[in-house]
């Protein structure tokens, strides 16, 4: 039980009716969650309005609501507060509720297109190995130290995120790394949270359908950085160029990395190998097992990072060579014929075309790359056509196929993808909606020494289709397969 008044500290209140020195059970913002004697916040989404569920609620036995328009019909007991935002208030209440959790442990936040899961996940990795109690809260899960939990979310809703956050705190975790996604900056889910730091990897095609324009996604973005206090951290990379925008309204304190500018932190790829790539960062040699440029820039956010946030220099470069690959980040099979296959979670034009960039830096010889991909349901179409493209340039074969169809028709979305394959291509590719036979097809098309690329799904288990989710394990079937196929 907390008293609601205390739990409302810091929300932009314009009227309450009744009265807030009542207690409350918990916060919620789904009518069908409500149970006797919690506060139910009203928020307006993407598909419905949660002030229409207030009567339902009050019926549930609610003993406040927090709406951004109180109704016309006030029931006697029940306290109602109307505030400025519904977002907002959900989650300063979040945080309230659970004690301001982001303020007794270092949090530290990473936003960008590509490179979140990566960048948290092997921060997480390196101050495990570094000795201290670590937390993540990442596309693939969550940790509280050493005890893992499932999430649907990039950025959870800002209940999930503090009630972990308090987990962590009862855990005694002193760092936890977190990602932040454009959608959760722009819901609010972050909102309150006292961050110790921001990293800014990169930004390219993603998320218009919701955002409508790149300008709105990328200001999005920024947000993270303009709320940061001036005892924060500020880490941008200046080798992209919305890096620096990022930084214009910060109070925190600046740094940038880069590749190929001059920048606070650089770092320079010496050697690229299958198993690894030799690095120097700020003037010191490393081995790192994960390859392609891109992880470059991973592995110098994460080691400008550790530095900022107080770990030894040497210290975490030893650590760094110790780091392995996420799940489904680059995530290789090699068969008995020396058949390559790599399942990436590229989702994003930008994520396709570094992961094909790679390969064909890794290749030796005239070995094929045939290129298995689809793209999710009801989400951005207009990256469809650009994938479609990319991936046919940069491919010997491809086999268009679906991804996550959620509601959209697989043979639909396959359509957009073809659309953008220039006509010179159009000979290398196939179209089979069903996953599976997809990349066996690809399997039964591989010769020896060939390369398999499976994208856009990664570390994902499941497939979804209609609301439903059926089990699905991109390297588990590759690899399967490729041993029943004896190849
Ligand atoms: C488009 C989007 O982001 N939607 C998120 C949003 O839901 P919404 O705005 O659509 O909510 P709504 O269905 O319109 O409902 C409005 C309100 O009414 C309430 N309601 C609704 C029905 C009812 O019977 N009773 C009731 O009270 C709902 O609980 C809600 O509070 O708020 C919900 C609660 O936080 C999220 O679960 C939901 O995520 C959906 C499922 C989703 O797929 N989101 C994806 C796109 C997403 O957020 N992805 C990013 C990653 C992106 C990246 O990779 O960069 C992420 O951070 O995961
Ligand atoms: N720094 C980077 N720059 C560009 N591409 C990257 C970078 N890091 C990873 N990638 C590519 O993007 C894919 C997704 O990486 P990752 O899961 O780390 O990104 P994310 O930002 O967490 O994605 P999501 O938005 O789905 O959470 C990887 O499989 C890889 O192909
Ligand atoms: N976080 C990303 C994940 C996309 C992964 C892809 N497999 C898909 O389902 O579209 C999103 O929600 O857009
Ligand atoms: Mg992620």
């Amino acid at each position: 039980m907390k008293l609601l008044k205390d739990i409302l500290y810091g929300v932009n209140i314009t009227a309450v009716s009744g009265t807030t020195s009542c207690d409350i059970v918990s916060v919620r913002f789904d009518s069908r969650e409500v149970q006797n004697g919690d506060a139910f916040v009203a928020i307006k989404g993407t598909l419905t309005d949660g002030h229409n569920y207030i009567d339902a609620v009050v019926k549930a036995g609610a003993r406040a609501i927090v709406c951004e328009q109180l109704p016309a019909n006030m029931v006697d007991g029940v306290t109602y507060v109307e505030v400025e935002n519904g977002n907002q208030a959900l989650a300063l209440m979040a945080s309230n509720y659970y004690g301001t959790p982001s303020k007794n442990l270092k949090l530290v936040g990473v936003t960008g297109t590509n490179g979140k899961t990566t960048v948290s996940s092997l921060l997480y990795q390196l101050f495990k190995k570094a000795g201290y109690k670590v937390g993540l809260l990442s596309t693939i899960k969550i940790m509280v130290d050493d005890t893992e939990y499932a999430t649907k979310h990039t950025t959870p809703d800002a209940l999930v995120i503090n009630k972990h956050l308090r987990l962590m705190n009862d855990a005694g975790v002193e760092y936890c790394f977190m990602e932040v996604s454009s959608h959760g900056i722009h819901q609010k889910r972050t909102e309150g949270l006292v961050f110790e730091g921001a990293i800014f990897t990169n930004l390219s095609h993603d998320h218009l359908d919701y955002h409508k324009t790149f300008a709105d996604y990328r200001d999005t973005k920024k947000i993270l950085f303009d709320q940061l206090s001036k005892k924060a951290f500020a880490l941008t990379n200046i080798d992209d160029k919305n890096g620096l925008v990022m930084l214009q309204n910060t109070k925190a304190r600046k740094y940038t990395y880069a590749l190929k500018n001059y920048a606070d932190y650089r770092a320079q790829v010496l050697e690229n190998q299958f198993d690894g790539q030799l690095l120097k960062i700020n003037d010191n040699e490393l081995w790192i097992k994960l390859i392609g440029c891109f992880n470059a820039y991973n592995m110098l956010a994460i080691y400008a990072s550790a530095e900022l946030l107080g770990l030894e220099k040497i210290e975490t470069l030893r650590l760094l060579s110790e780091l392995d690959n996420v799940d489904g980040r680059f995530q290789y099979y090699i068969s008995k014929n020396k058949i390559t296959a790599i399942v990436d979670y590229a989702h994003t034009p930008d994520a396709l075309k570094n992961v094909l960039e790679t390969i064909s830096t890794l290749r030796t010889g005239n070995e094929n790359v045939i290129t298995v991909v689809g793209c999710g349901g009801d989400r951005d179409r207009s990256k469809r056509p650009v994938m479609g493209n990319i991936a046919s340039e940069m491919s010997n074969k491809i086999i268009f196929t679906s991804d996550n169809p959620r509601t959209e028709s697989p043979s639909e979305i396959i359509a957009e993808m073809e659309a953008g394959v220039e006509p010179q291509h159009v000979k290398k590719i196939l179209s089979i909606e069903n996953r599976e036979q997809a990349i066996k097809t690809a399997c039964q098309l591989a010769n020896d020494n060939d390369i398999i690329l499976v994208a856009g799904k990664g570390h994902e288990t499941y497939q979804e289709t209609n609301g439903v989710r059926i089990d699905f394990d991109d390297f588990k079937i590759v690899k399967e397969l490729l041993n029943s196929l004896d190849k």
